[in-house]
């Protein structure tokens, strides 16, 4: 009796073990809010509570163990290969990436980007975190890739959790050509809007967004489409490493 209760309870153990190995991760690759459901919110929290670490904490051992200093190439690998492999997280991805890649290089400078491999000489990089853990762990793993030296500055804004999340403050600082929206989905049209008020998205200006698919800004989408100020292209690729879809939308503004 003890012994078949032994195997029923290593055969249970196994069980689960293969579901959450591998059975559920291969059912959400191909459905986007599950996915983001499954390693976002559940996978996300039980390893947090696990390991007492936070997610940008094990990428960021991750970077200080397989990462060469000085090498983005390398970070950008190193993160991707993780969290296509090991643990999911909500970066751009390898895919969206490459989108990416070619968008920067379509622009002559970047003005708002969190960090990217194709940063020619004089170029001046701003990212926005208003976590400060994150924005830490952010901190670091730009100074392993040796790009300090291009980030302008890493702005944390606490005022960001009420509503704005961008400072006009900083206006000379944000003024240029590229801005990349990445944040919460509920902010790219107010803030959008507010880079516009503030004279901060100039003619030839390109915005570049993510996620209009999954979670999906279907508002935000909405607005630069039907404006005559904005061209739009729309960019198809997947969630970052599922096979879900997602998008990207690359609007160019023409001027008042
Ligand atoms: C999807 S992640 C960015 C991922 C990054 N683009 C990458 O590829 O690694 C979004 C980040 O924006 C931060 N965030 C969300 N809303 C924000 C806001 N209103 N102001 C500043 N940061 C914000 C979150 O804390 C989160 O770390
Ligand atoms: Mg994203």
């Amino acid at each position: 009796m003890w012994l078949s209760l032994l195997s029923g309870l290593i055969g249970g153990a196994a069980f689960l073990f293969a579901l959450y190995r591998w059975v559920i991760p291969t059912a959400v690759q191909y459905h986007g809010g599950l996915a983001l459901l499954w390693q976002d919110v559940i996978v996300e929290h039980a390893l947090d509570t696990l390991t007492r670490t936070s997610r940008p904490q094990r990428l960021l051992k991750e970077v200080h163990r397989k990462a060469t200093v000085g090498d983005p190439q390398s970070v950008i690998t190193a993160i991707d290969h993780f969290c296509k492999h090991r643990e999911w997280a909500m970066n751009v991805g390898d895919e969206k990436g490459s989108i990416l890649d070619s968008v920067v290089n379509e622009v002559s400078t970047v003005t708002v980007l969190e960090l990217a491999r194709l940063l020619p000489p004089g170029v001046s990089v701003i990212t926005l975190e208003f976590n400060p853990d994150y924005s830490a762990i952010a901190r670091q793993v730009i100074r392993w890739s040796g790009l300090e030296e291009k980030m302008r500055s890493q702005y944390c804004c606490p005022g960001a959790a009420s509503g704005g999340s961008l400072d006009p403050s900083d206006e000379g600082a944000f003024r240029g050509p590229g801005v990349f929206l990445d944040h919460w989905k509920g902010r790219y049209i107010p803030d959008t809007k507010l880079l516009e008020e503030c004279g901060l998205i100039q003619k030839g200006t390109v915005m570049l967004a993510d996620n209009v698919i999954c979670p999906g800004t279907p508002d935000y989408l909405e607005y630069v489409r039907n404006s005559s100020r904005y061209n739009s292209h729309y960019y198809r690729p997947h969630l970052e490493y599922t096979k879900a879809e997602d998008g990207l939308e690359k609007s160019v503004f023409l001027g008042y």
